[in-house]
């Protein structure tokens, strides 16, 4: 028993020996919170006999929460805790409404529409609107159905939806999402509210089942997660919340730090626990943080401090533009012992470009979480709705998708015929078939279509292999050979290496229609690259955007493109609520660091095609210069000594000379100096060959304060920027 409490602090201890009242633990960044609750379940499994069937534990991440079982597992090695509930609040409303949907209605292998299959439904349903104007529309029935409205919902008149029909559009989208048999993400919360409060039974069977509930990351819950909390909490059940209403980073998402505000209120006899001594961070780091997160109006005061050594003083790094930022991080993390516990953090997906394109450029390797996201390739898009159309006749959009994906001579007549006959679309299939509403063409590829589709459920009906499958549709529905006939050999490449991966995937799921159901859950909930959990390379950098850093923590960690309308990514002038929202952001990727901190900064910047001059981050100034080394450069940057570093791999062979050119460059010189390698005069159109990418077109130049930026698209599919100036490109015929 001791040792599960001996690595706690006092206040921590506490938190976890409580079993009476409803806990809100309210502290900083890095001061133990999720360690309480880790802390509390392996103390109420080994302690107090509770069966981790009785628990459940909410978390913001699918990652996090594998990353907490594991913890936990290793806390209390000899109890089985597979019955644990250890979910986000989406993967829980889908575990509930995958038993008890038929309750509302739902089907139990409904499929779940992601934002761009929302967007497409809602298209579908207004075939002669523009689909950038039912953008905005979508974004705000999404923004509502967060706030667990729906479109009849009173509320809807008071707030800002002022768009002419907006209930129209809302109503038609909720129809036509019920018609699919499918639900969106916002529906995972609210139609899992919806069945607990209309069937008793079921909301006592939770509320007596959870003797307790933890939900981490609790300041970035949105009103109608709160609302389905409210649904699971029986008289006998505790609830522990841990949040930092400074690291609230989710308002966009409809997130409110109302909730932490009124939990007490709900839950009146609440116990308020805070924790203030952080053991993440140096002392150095945690001023850094504090000194701009003070700014913020809306906050608690919190106290903060750290037992932790000073460390080394947080360090800026300024840099000409976007490329030579990359350069000086990479050279950076050359220094260092491993990659392993090192994270460059940015605002922006697209920002990760150019640093992978230095890090694979020097053989560092890197792994970029939680981006380019695997499901959402197109190729990937038709797999899953060829497969979700076999698990859901009633899925329109999958229907839509791929009924003419490769063409089978289905038109827009043959369709609108089929579509005519029921909203179950293999019966409306048949019925077009056997009433002879197609014509030849048409007819073959509908009776083509069909019996696939019969053949598929008869395969997993039978319980089969998975991989199996995937095969048998891939081929059969003519999918991979359309991507073999793809002309472009990169793209074709590309495809069909994710095609493959999908069906390597699927080897380690269960057989048959649960397994594919669990499948096509995780994928679409997960959000993270396929495979990446099992594939990830521990001795690697890690790139994600500041949003994906949440109750994560590294040794070294660089927090970039520290320019106003990057981060924060608002102009002058904005609400200060978005100021607040950015600080916050900005908060949370500077505390994530443990030993080393370093903060960067770009004159120029590329965005949209365009140079822009950039202004250092207002966040930058609020930060005493005492507190970090190095100054903020603006225009015309130097190079530092950072570029004398000699890189600590020595299997780093092949560093492009336009790299070397730079690394040799002696401090202080000024870049106006820096010697020109060629002066090749590079037209778009160009041939090249480089010695790092091998064979490309050049696909765009740029001439911008003075500097000529080329595009080049390289034959293995990686797009490159290059300088003129350090470009080390040849020209071939
Ligand atoms: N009492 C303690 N003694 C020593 N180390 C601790 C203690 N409590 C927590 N830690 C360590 O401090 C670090 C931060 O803890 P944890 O991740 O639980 O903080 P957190 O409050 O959840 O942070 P965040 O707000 O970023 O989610 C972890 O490495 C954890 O193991
Ligand atoms: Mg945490």
């Amino acid at each position: 028993m001791t040792s599960l409490l001996s690595s706690l602090n006092e206040m921590q201890k506490e938190a976890v020996l409580d079993f009476n009242n409803p806990l809100l633990v309210l502290a900083g960044a890095g001061s133990g919170k999720t360690r309480v609750i880790t802390s509390k379940i392996a103390y109420a499994i080994k302690e107090m006999n509770y069966s981790p069937y009785r628990i459940l534990a909410v978390t913001f991440t699918n990652k996090a929460a594998k990353e907490m079982r594991e913890r936990i597992n290793s806390m209390i090695p000899d109890e089985n805790i597979a019955g644990l509930e250890m979910r986000t609040f989406h993967s829980f409303g889908a575990y509930v409404l995958r038993r008890y949907g038929s309750k509302i209605g739902l089907n139990d292998s409904f499929t779940i529409y992601d934002d761009e299959d929302s967007l497409n439904l809602l298209c579908n349903a207004f075939p002669d609107e523009k689909k950038g104007d039912l953008r905005e529309y979508m974004k705000q029935i999404s923004k509502a159905k967060d706030k667990g409205y729906n479109s009849s919902s009173a509320e809807l008149n008071g707030l800002a939806y002022h768009m002419q029909g907006f209930r129209t559009y809302f109503a038609a989208y909720e129809n036509a999402l019920r018609k699919s048999g499918c639900v969106d993400f916002a529906d995972l919360i609210i139609r899992t509210t919806e069945l607990l409060e209309q069937n008793d039974d079921v909301r006592e069977y939770f509320q007596q089942r959870f003797k307790l509930i933890l939900v981490d990351e609790y300041q970035d819950t949105n009103a109608s997660q709160f609302k389905l909390l409210k649904c699971l909490v029986g008289k006998d059940t505790q609830l522990v919340v841990v949040g930092d209403d400074d690291q609230s980073i989710y308002k966009f998402r409809g997130a409110e730090i109302k909730n932490i505000l009124s939990f007490e209120y709900y839950y009146p006899n609440t116990r308020i626990i805070k924790l203030e001594e952080n053991y993440r961070s140096t002392k150095n780091i945690l001023r850094v943080a504090s000194s701009v997160i003070k700014n913020n109006k809306e906050r608690h005061d919190k106290t903060i401090f750290t037992n932790n050594e000073s460390g080394e003083l947080p360090e800026l790094i300024s840099s000409i533009d976007a490329d030579e930022e990359a350069l000086k991080v990479r050279m950076l993390i050359s220094r260092l012992p491993n990659y392993k516990s090192v994270a460059i953090l940015y605002r922006t997906n697209a920002q990760s470009r150019e640093f992978e394109t230095v890090l694979s450029c020097f053989r560092i390797p890197y792994e970029v979480v939680g981006a380019l996201r695997f499901y959402e390739r197109e190729e990937i898009k038709d797999a899953l709705a060829l497969f979700s159309i076999i698990l859901n006749p009633h899925d329109r959009i999958s229907f839509l998708r791929i009924i003419n994906k490769p063409a089978r001579g289905i038109g827009k007549a043959a369709l609108e015929q089929i579509l005519s006959y029921s909203d179950h679309l293999i019966d409306s299939l048949e019925f077009a078939i056997k009433d002879n509403k197609l014509s030849g063409k048409a007819k073959s590829g509908a009776t083509a279509f069909l019996d696939m589709y019969k053949k598929g459920c008869e395969l997993l009906n039978n319980n089969c292999v998975l991989k199996d499958f995937a095969v048998f549709m891939l081929d059969s529905s003519g999918l991979k050979k359309l991507y073999e006939d793809e002309k472009d050999e990169t793209i074709r490449r590309g495809r069909l290496e994710n095609l493959s991966s999908l069906v390597n995937a699927l080897e380690k799921i269960a057989p048959g229609r649960e397994g594919l159901i669990s499948f096509l859950e995780s994928i679409t909930l997960d959000r993270t690259t396929l495979g990446s959990d099992d594939e990830e390379n521990e001795d690697s950098v890690k790139l994600m955007t500041m949003h994906n850093t949440k109750g994560l923590e590294f040794d070294t960690v660089f927090v970039t493109g520290l320019e106003d309308g990057i981060m924060p990514s608002v102009r002058e002038g904005s609400e200060i609520d978005d100021v607040e929202e950015e600080r916050r952001l900005f908060y949370v990727a500077v505390t994530r660091a443990k030993k080393k901190l370093f903060l960067t900064f770009a004159s120029k910047r590329m965005l949209w095609g365009s140079w822009n001059s950039q202004k250092p981050s207002r966040f930058l100034k609020e930060i005493p210069k005492s507190f970090y080394k190095g100054e903020i450069e603006t225009a015309n940057a130097s190079y530092t000594n950072h570029f004398a570093f000699e890189p600590r791999r020595s299997n780093i062979t092949n560093t492009p000379s336009w790299a070397q050119n730079i690394v040799k460059t002696p401090t202080k010189t000024k870049s106006s100096e820096v010697k020109v390698v060629k002066n090749v005069n590079y037209e778009v159109g160009d041939r090249v060959i480089s010695p790092n990418y091998g064979r490309g077109e050049i696909i765009s130049k740029e001439i911008k304060n003075g500097k000529t930026v080329i595009r080049v698209r390289f034959e293995k599919g990686n797009v490159a920027l290059f300088n003129t100036m350090y470009a080390n490109l040849t020209k071939v015929e």
